[in-house]
Formats: C-alpha cells, sequence, structure tokens
C-alpha cells in the first residue's frame, strides 16, 4: 500500500507512524514546513519527505490531507489534480460542510478521526490514537463504492471505527460535543484567572475537576481559529443553548430552589450516564449480504442510512458480478439488535438483503 500524506502534524504524522507500523504501508509526505517533514521521517512516520504536493502525490492509493480546515478546499482539490486515476483522496478536517460543498469528485471521501489532543505537531504523533476511534467518513451520492470500501477499510486496520454520516449531522454534533466544550473551558480558564490581574486576590488552587475540564483551553490556535470560523453557525446556536441553560439554573440559584437544583444535577448525571453508554455498542458480529445495483453513490447511500440510524459497520466487502451491473456488498455489524435494524433498513432501501 502507498500511503501519502499532506500536512505532518499531530494528526498527519499520527496515520504516518500508523500506516507504516500496522498496515505495513510505505508512506511519503510534504508539508509547507521542511521542519515538520524532517522531523517526521526522524519519527518513522514518513518513509520519505518529497519536494513538493505533488510529487508526494503522484504515485499513491490514498491520500491523507490533514492541514488546518481553512486550507482543505484548496489542498485536496490539488491533490486530485495529481493523482493517478484508481486513488482515493481524503481529509481529517474537524469540520466537513465547508469541504464537502467545495470538492465534487467521486474519488474524495471526506473524513474525521475522532481522536486527538491539545498538543500540536509530529512531536506528539502516536501510532496507537485512532485504537477503538470513531472515524467519520462523509461519501456523498457521487462517491466511487469500491474506494470508500478501501478507505473503510484501511481505517479499520488503522484501528479506528469508521462511520458514515453527513456533513451538515457531523458540524451540528460537533458543536455540542467538541467545539462548545473548548469554547467552555477558554471561558473557564479565563473566569479563574481573573485573579492574576488583581493582585490583592489569592490565586485559586485548582483542583481534578477545573483540570479535567479545562485540559483543552487554548489548544492548537493553528487548527482552532479555522474550526470556530468554519462551524460558526452551528457553534453560535450552542454558545445560546448553553446560556439559556445557565441562565435556568440561575433562576434555581436565585429562588433557592433545593428540589430544583437537585433534579437539575440528577439529570446531568444521567444524560452523560446515556451518552457513555451509547459509545460502549458491542456484541456479536453479523453478516448481512445486500444485492445492489452497480451504480455510483449506492454504497455510500447505505453507509449513510445505517451511520444515520445509529448502526456502526464494523467492517465491509464490495463483490461486483461478473456483468458488472450489480454487485453483493457484505456488510460485518455488532450486535443482534443493531443487525437486525440493519437488515430492516436495507430491505425498506428496496434491496434484497440476508444474513450470509
Ligand atoms: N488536533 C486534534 O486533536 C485533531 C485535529 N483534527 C484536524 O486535523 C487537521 C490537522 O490538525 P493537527 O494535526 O492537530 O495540527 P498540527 O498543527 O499539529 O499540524 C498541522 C500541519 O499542517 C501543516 N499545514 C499548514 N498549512 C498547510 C497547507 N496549506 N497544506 C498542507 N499542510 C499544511 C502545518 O505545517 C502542520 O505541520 C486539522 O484539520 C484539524 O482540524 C482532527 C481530529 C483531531
Ligand atoms: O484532546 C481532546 O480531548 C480533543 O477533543 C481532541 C480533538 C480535537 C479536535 C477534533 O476534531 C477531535 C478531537
Amino acid at each position: 500500500m502507498r500511503a501519502s500524506i499532506i500536512g505532518v502534524g499531530l494528526i498527519g504524522g499520527s496515520i504516518g507512524l500508523a500506516a507504516r507500523e500496522r498496515l505495513g504501508a510505505e508512506v511519503t509526505g510534504w508539508d509547507p514546513s521542511p521542519a515538520a517533514v524532517e522531523t517526521a521521517c526522524a519519527r518513522g512516520a514518513l518513509d520519505r519527505g518529497a519536494g513538493s504536493l505533488e510529487a508526494a502525490v503522484a504515485d499513491a492509493q490514498v491520500v491523507f490531507v490533514a492541514a488546518p480546515v481553512g486550507a482543505l478546499a484548496e489542498t485536496v482539490e490539488r491533490v486530485l489534480r495529481a493523482i493517478p486515476p484508481d486513488c482515493v483522496v481524503t481529509d481529517v478536517g474537524s469540520t466537513k460542510r465547508s469541504v464537502v460543498a467545495a470538492v465534487a469528485d467521486p474519488r474524495f471521501v471526506g473524513g474525521h478521526p475522532l481522536a486527538g489532543a491539545e498538543t500540536a505537531g509530529v512531536e506528539h504523533a502516536r501510532a496507537d490514537l485512532f485504537q477503538d476511534a470513531v472515524w467519520y467518513l462523509t461519501p456523498t451520492e457521487t462517491t466511487t463504492g469500491t474506494l470508500f470500501e478501501r478507505l473503510h477499510r484501511l481505517l479499520r486496520e488503522l484501528g479506528a471505527k469508521p462511520t458514515a454520516i453527513d456533513a451538515a449531522t457531523h458540524d451540528h454534533m460537533l458543536a455540542a460535543v467538541s467545539h462548545l466544550p473548548h469554547v467552555v473551558a477558554n471561558v473557564l480558564v479565563a473566569q479563574a484567572a481573573r485573579a492574576l490581574e488583581d493582585e490583592s486576590e489569592q490565586l485559586p488552587a485548582t483542583g481534578p475537576s477545573f483540570r479535567d475540564a479545562t485540559r483543552v483551553a487554548g489548544a492548537n490556535s493553528a487548527i482552532w481559529t479555522d474550526i470556530y470560523l468554519a462551524n460558526r453557525d452551528a457553534l453560535i446556536e450552542r454558545i445560546d443553548d448553553a446560556t439559556r441553560r445557565l441562565g435556568e439554573f440561575r433562576a434555581l440559584l436565585s429562588a433557592a430552589d433545593a428540589d430544583g437544583v437537585t433534579a437539575w444535577n440528577d439529570a446531568a448525571r444521567e444524560d452523560r450516564r446515556r451518552l457513555l453508554e451509547a459509545q460502549l455498542a458491542g456484541g456479536t458480529v453479523h453478516e448481512l449480504r445486500a444485492s445492489v445495483p452497480n451504480e455510483p453513490g449506492v454504497v455510500a447511500r447505505l453507509a449513510l442510512e445505517l451511520g444515520r440510524a445509529g448502526v456502526n459497520i464494523t467492517d465491509m466487502a464490495l463483490y461486483p458480478a461478473p456483468n458488472q451491473a450489480e454487485g453483493v456488498v457484505a456488510l460485518w455489524i455488532a450486535g443482534d439488535e443493531p443487525a437486525e435494524r440493519a437488515l430492516a433498513l436495507i430491505a425498506e432501501q428496496g434491496f434484497p438483503v440476508a444474513r450470509a
């Protein structure tokens, strides 16, 4: 497998380490910072650095674009102009609408690993960063099924859990579970640091809860300014919602409503439990086989439909029929109930489907 990485920072570097270690891939990379390329080679994240983006991808079977969100659309287009025809291109940007709207090429599939850190640069890259992490993919009606399948398999081999989602749903969800938490962490440290400016005030001691809630405060501005701006409409909605919730709690306090405060706190515990429980779906893996016409977008549509219903595809394989007009998609789904749901959803799409 020949893989190429454009933007060799924390995420690009981690993909390089994992691809070389786990896939035995030959990895070439390019970054506008020569120092990043040099460190990536020294750390074993790249087999070699290339002199230009075009040279880095000329021979690739898969390209990961791991640049800041604001540079993604232009960089992906540049990659698409330079790759061989049978190469899949993906990105890792934390927001998806802008790049997916700008790039309409059957060889491109948007992506976003839900894994990372508050650090930056290939110095902090790790081969195990994506182990068991959800890795969102945003295929569209034009995505080539076989290239989507190749990317899906590669990500599984990197240890991740690829999950199809549409770009708008992704950005709205991420505003709530990633972008707002980063904003709130910044607000918390700014509040506590007021004491630094007022010499008469004693510096607060920071306990574990403060450290947990603020680990990501001031995370890498080289990527976060772009993320906040690219998702500003969804993030503003979440900030307004959070402000309203703070206002509700303020009202409970102001009324000294002890029962209300207890109910509010209990509801938070229950919400957190349900959110964390939802990540632990597992169980027996079932193989389903669906017959589908060999048309652009069919595989993407199936993956998106299952993703929307919360069904995770553990693995997938495509078997085109000799006449090339139709084919079989094999899907492996973990858990009895999700497999049942997947069977029903695929049948609803009008495709014959059975357990293998
Ligand atoms: N840091 C994290 O935890 C996560 C970050 N992401 C996304 O991954 C991408 C990369 O982020 P990190 O690796 O954390 O940042 P980073 O700052 O560690 O690395 C970014 C790299 O991109 C390079 N770069 C800048 N402009 C470029 C361009 N025009 N073309 C190619 N390369 C360029 C920089 O020189 C740098 O080496 C961003 O899109 C970010 O939203 C996704 C998931 C997690
Ligand atoms: O460090 C953490 O907890 C993070 O949240 C890292 C992170 C940053 C950006 C992403 O798009 C996904 C994950």
